[in-house]
């Protein structure tokens, strides 16, 4: 029988943060495509407020209390990220999540979950950040000694700066051996904005990424979900997804 004909079943998602922007955006795209995903749970403070149809909630404190899933994505706060962290590792689950600001021990366990379940974490699901990190490493490497400045611009109520992408574009930086300076700006409903400028005396270069639709981010973590379900153990990341 031909494999490409068998029905498969949707895969099965447990959303941690459900009822912040992400968590919407993910429900909300997951719910434009049944053939292929079914949010069976959402996780929230604020159960029974933003009630999407036909989605359990989940009190956070009971993540314990989740049902069985294939992948669980989580976009919430460092405050939330342990938790979940620990309920994959002690349950099996896969993990994809964008959460950023988190501590240097929350990324040391990160990449020990590793070892245990796969888990996918990045500060961007976008294409074109991850394409940009690329660019702004070879830039770097070809201008040496040029000073390279991050520019992160955000919504109002981000909490965390600079942001998980500015850190993200820096660390490509660094590696084309440039050491890099990050300004913050948080103003109205930007969704985020990241230039890396490259300047030395009588020129500069600017590059620059603006996302104007969070769904962006949303549809490439119900992508990587896809990816990453039924993988084996390890600590995945976005350049594993894109190949
Ligand atoms: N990697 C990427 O591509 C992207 C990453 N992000 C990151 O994702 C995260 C979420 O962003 P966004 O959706 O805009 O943020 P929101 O503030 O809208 O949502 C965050 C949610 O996390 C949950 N949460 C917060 N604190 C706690 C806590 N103490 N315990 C349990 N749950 C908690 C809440 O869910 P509830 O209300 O349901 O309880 C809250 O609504 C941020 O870290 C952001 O930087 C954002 C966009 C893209
Ligand atoms: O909080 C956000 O909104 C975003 N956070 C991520 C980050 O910190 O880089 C990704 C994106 O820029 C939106």
């Amino acid at each position: 029988m031909d494999e490409t004909l068998t029905p498969t079943s949707p895969l099965r998602l447990l959303i941690n943060g459900a009822n912040g922007r992400m968590g919407q955006a993910l429900q909300r795209l997951a719910a434009e495509q049944p053939e292929r995903f079914v949010v069976i749970g959402a996780v929230t403070r604020k159960v029974g407020q933003r009630v999407i149809d036909g989605v359990p909630q989940f009190a956070s404190a009971e993540l314990a209390g989740a049902p069985e899933c294939d992948v669980v994505i989580d976009f919430s706060l460092p405050e939330a990220f342990d938790a979940v962290l620990a309920h994959c590792v002690e349950h099996g689950r896969a993990l994809v999540s964008g959460t950023t600001g988190l501590s240097e021990s929350q990324r040391v366990a990160l990449d020990a979950a590793g070892a245990r379940i796969p888990v996918l974490w990045a500060s961007n699901f976008s294409l074109g950040v991850a394409v940009l990190a690329d660019l702004v490493e070879r830039a770097a490497r070809s201008l040496p000694g040029w000073d390279v400045d991050i520019v992160e611009q955000h919504h109002v109520r981000k909490l965390d700066a600079p942001s998980g992408t500015a850190l993200t574009l820096g660390d490509a930086a660094g590696q084309g051996g440039a050491v890099p300076r990050y300004a913050s700006l948080r103003a109205g409903d930007i969704v985020g904005e990241h230039t890396v400028q490259f300047a030395t005396f009588g020129e500069r270069i600017e590059l620059t990424h603006r996302a104007t639709n969070r769904d962006i981010f949303a549809r490439g973590a119900l992508h990587a979900a896809a990816w990453l379900a039924n993988r084996p153990p390890a600590r995945y990341r976005i350049g594993d997804l894109l190949g």
